[in-house]
Parts: C-alpha cells; structure tokens; sequence
C-alpha cells in the first residue's frame, strides 16, 4: 500500500520520509545506525534496474533522427538531442557509436558548420567507422578542410580574481574587494564546480561541467545516462563520481525524482562519493583532513579535490529547533547509504564494513547543509559555486548577480571599495527596496535562519516609497533618460550612479540602477 502510494508521488524519497516521520510523530531516530536498521528494502520502491547499452535502441534513434531531419530540417535542436541519445545508447567501440558520429558530422556540413563537422568525424573516425562507408567520410573531411575559412585566434580572457575571503564574528564568512570597482563593472565571474543536470538536458549538456552542448557529446563508455562536453570532462567525472554512480544510474534516477529542490541531495551525494573516493586512494590521508578541517574553510585554498571537504568545514545549521527535519534527514541519509553504498558493487565491501559509523556521519552531515551548498537558480542545472557561496546578505546590497548560462556573475550596482564586502540581496527579485524592516528581517529569519546585521537594518534605511523625489537628481535622471543613443545612456547612468552614491538611498538612484541593469544586462 505504502509503496503504491510512494510510486505515484513525483519525489518518492520525500514520500517516503513524509511516511517515515508521520509514523514515528515526527521524533528522529535516536542515531544513524539506528535509522538505517529501520530501513527495510521491501519499503522502497526503486528496481534496480542497469542501465545498460543497446545497439538497437541506438538505431531506432538514429533513424528517427535521420527521419525528423528528412521531414522537418529545420527543427535542429530535436534532431541533434535525437543523435545525441542514439549516441548515448550505442556500445563504446560498436559501428553503431560511429554511425550516430557520422550522421552527426553530415548534419553539421550542411549546415556549413564545418568546424563541428569535422570535431564529429574525428569522433566517428576514432570509433569503428564502417569500412564501406569510410570513403564518403573522408571525403566530407576534404571538403571541410577547404571550406573552413581562417578565423582569427580569440584572444583568451583573462579571470583575475581582485577579493578575498574575510571572517567576521556576526556574519561569517564574505567576499572583499581587494580594488575598487566603479557602478556596472563584474566583480566576479564564477564557473560551477560542480553540477547536477536536470534530466530533461541529459542529451544537450555536459553531465559534469552543465555547458550547453548539442554539436560533440560524447558517452560515458558505459551506461546509456550520460555524455560529456570533452574527454576531459567525461575522466574527471569518472573519477569522482560516476564510478559509482554508473551501474545505479537507473535507481539514483528514482531517488532524485521530482522538483529541482530535490537535486540538491544529488549534488551532495557527489560530494560525499568524492569522500568515498578519498578513502579508498589513502585512508589515513582523509581520516587526518577529516579531523581538522579548518584549513579548507577558504574557497580560494581549496582546488578541485578537495571541493568536498571544503563543504565538510561548513559550521553546521543548528537543527535543535526542527526534529522534523532532523528526522527527514537521518531517513534520507539511511535511504542514500542503502542505495547508493550498500547495495552498489563498485564500492569495496571491506570500506562499508570498517567506516560505516563514518561514512553515515559524514552523508548525514552534507545532507543537513545541502540547502546551502546547493545553487538552484541557473536553468535546467543545480550547481555548487564555491565563491558565490561565500556572499552575504545586504537589504542595501552594493551587487547584484546574473546569471549567463551556467555561469554566475557579480555587478557593482554601487561603488565598491577595496577592503569592502561585497553584498547582494537574497530576496528573490533582489531588492527590499520597499519592504518594511520588520517584514523584511522575519522573512530572512524564516527562510535563511539568521539576523540581518546589515547596514540598512542597523542605520535604518528609510524605504524608498515612503521617500520624496530630490528635484536636482531627477532633472539630471531624465535628461539622461532623453539620450537617444544607448550606449551613451548607459555611460551617463554609470557615471550618475557613480557621481552620486553619498546621497544613498535615493528613489531615483534605485530607479537609475534598474535602467542601467535593463540597458546592459
Ligand atoms: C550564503 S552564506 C554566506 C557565507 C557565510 N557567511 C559563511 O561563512 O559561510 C549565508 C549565511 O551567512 C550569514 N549572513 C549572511 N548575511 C548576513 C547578514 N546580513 N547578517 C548576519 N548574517 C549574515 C548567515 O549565517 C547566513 O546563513
């Protein structure tokens, strides 16, 4: 009955702990080994089915995408996602594989994107191209190379970082600027570290970095779940994780069903494998780092390998106050450890039998803070951006985020000192321009846990709508706004946002940052 119940929900994990805790009334177990003897196999529903390969739904797709192309040309971004799961379903090394390659290749030569054309023969050449056909490959090969005009070599851009991390007794961590920036200029520009895709873009974005990529995916050699951007990306997943996610693709596809929130327990799940990882290369290594982490609480000092325990400094949410949520969290951990752990073959039996105490700790602890870790704001990806992280709040803040893609930004919307923090607001629209002090510290009370020790709550800001217009600001505002051309009234707002920041707040800088950020983001 449960477990018919349990199917029908979009997130049958949740379900299952709503379940759990509604018939323990909501009291946690009173430990992890405890919560996980509770939990029986015959309670959950997932199959454990192996995603395996399969030459001939690789065919079915190909076809199809042969077909749309036929019919409908112009319907591109269908047709590459249908080659793409072709490509995804063909065996590592069969003809198959090569064909969807080919086919991809042909796509892109007539649409005279040659570059991508050729990245794809490469592909299929690397593969096991039919011989018979290998003629019309290398022929379209000789094409390309002709046709492909020269283009200038982009010149790389450079990211320097000009902040640093600072410590405060009243709000933790934050970003400082190390320079100062002027009114519209990136203070930071941040790639995710790591990404949990949605599954409806398993077949046009990288399943390790999130790029959006429709034109060179390749597999995971393996299971039929997964393509990546680059060799790179597909190694360096393997590595930390899709090793032991590749063979209960199918089951973590269950346990992670249902609304984006729920991804954040797959992003966390990747960081404790990252453990796992850890522990079987040098046991003795983790347990040491393990056992002081204060020397990773610095994202600038941390690299890629030790992105996990970065996390692990974390303080941890103080959860006295919520045994629900306690409870929810000690069933997903137990449920997780099950799946994931227990019943998966690729992780060494002998680990779980020494460092199940441990390993339970330590999935319990990144579960409680995967609200935090977890970015959910990016479409279609959840993300871990170490320095964005780091940010804290500000009813007054002096940036504002955006977002290009998968990749995350910071804008000055004032001007930022060197030795400031830089702030942004976590309301969802990113103002509380007009939201009264007590409404706006209850609402960062109840859903971040926290009181606000900005500057507009300790100086008490006025709210803008309550304010008068300053007859010299708003001259200069619309004659600003009388400039034809945009560029030029996108310097002239810059320098007005600029010029004028002592008389913050102001109606008519608010209303000016809106213009500027309209114009240029
Ligand atoms: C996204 S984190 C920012 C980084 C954090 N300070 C740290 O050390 O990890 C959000 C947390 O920072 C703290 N914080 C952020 N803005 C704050 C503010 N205006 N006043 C007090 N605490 C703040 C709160 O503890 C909040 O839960």
């Amino acid at each position: 009955m449960i477990q018919q119940m349990v199917q029908q929900l979009s997130c049958p994990s949740f379900g299952l702990a709503t379940s759990w805790i509604i018939s323990r009334k909501a009291v946690p177990a009173d430990s992890l080994g405890e919560a996980l003897s509770l939990l029986k196999r015959e309670v959950w529903p997932f199959p454990k089915t192996l995603s395996r390969k399969d030459s001939t739904v690789a065919k079915v797709k190909r076809e199809q995408a042969n077909e749309t192309y036929r019919k409908t040309p112009s319907e591109l971004g269908k047709i590459l996602e249908l080659y793409n799961e072709a490509i995804c379903w063909a065996p590592e090394g069969s003809e198959e594989l090569a064909m969807g390659y080919g086919n991809r290749s042909a796509i892109f030569f007539n649409g005279k994107q040659y570059r991508r054309c050729l990245a794809n023969i490469e592909l299929a050449k690397g593969s096991n191209y039919p011989e018979g056909k290998l003629d019309k490959l290398l022929e379209r090969e000789k094409k390309c190379l002709n046709l492909l005009e020269k283009e200038p070599k982009l010149n790389e851009v450079e990211d320097k970082l000009f902040l640093e991390v600072t410590e405060t007794s009243h709000s933790g961590r934050g970003l400082t600027a190390k320079m100062d920036f002027l009114v519209g200029e990136i203070v930071l520009h941040e790639n995710p570290s790591l990404v949990v895709i949605e599954p409806e873009v398993t077949f046009t974005r990288c399943n390790h970095c999130g790029r959006r990529n429709e034109y060179d995916l390749i597999p995971c050699k393996t299971c039929s779940s997964a393509m990546y951007c680059s060799e790179q990306c597909r190694k360096e997943a393997f590595t930390k994780y899709h090793r032991f996610e590749c063979e209960i693709v199918e089951d973590l596809k269950n346990l992670f069903k249902g609304p984006k929130t729920t991804r954040m327990f797959q992003l966390t799940l990747r960081l404790f494998w990252m453990v796992v990882a850890d522990l079987i290369a040098d046991r003795d290594q983790f347990l040491k780092r393990y056992a002081d982490l204060s020397a990773y609480r610095n994202p600038l000092q941390i690299d890629k390998s030790t992105l996990h325990l970065h996390v692990l400094a974390d303080n941890l949410p103080d959860m006295s106050a919520d045994q629900t949520g306690k409870g929810v969290t000690q069933f997903l951990t137990a449920l997780t450890y099950k799946l994931a752990l227990e019943e998966n073959d690729s992780v060494p039996r002998e680990l779980l039998n020494e460092h199940q105490d441990l390993l339970l700790e330590v999935l319990f602890r990144l579960a409680l803070q995967a609200r935090l870790v977890c970015d959910q704001s990016p479409a279609d990806i959840s993300c871990l951006f170490p320095l964005f992280r780091m940010v804290n709040h500000s009813c007054a803040p002096n940036a504002e985020r955006v977002l290009n893609g998968e990749r995350s930004m910071l804008v000055a919307k004032r001007p930022i000192r060197a030795g400031e923090q830089v702030l942004v607001c976590y309301f969802p629209n990113g103002t509380t321009d007009s939201v009264p002090k007590d409404k706006r510290r209850a609402q960062l009370q109840r859903e971040f846990k926290f009181d606000c020790q900005c500057l507009g709550c300790s100086l008490d800001y006025p709210l803008l709508n309550a304010m008068d217009d300053h007859p010299e600001l708003r001259t200069e505002l619309e004659q600003i706004q009388s400039e034809a051309d945009s560029g030029k009234r996108l310097r002239l707002l810059a320098n007005f946002l600029q010029r004028h920041d002592d008389q913050h707040p102001r109606k008519e800088l608010s209303e000016a940052w809106r213009l500027f950020r309209d114009i240029k983001i």
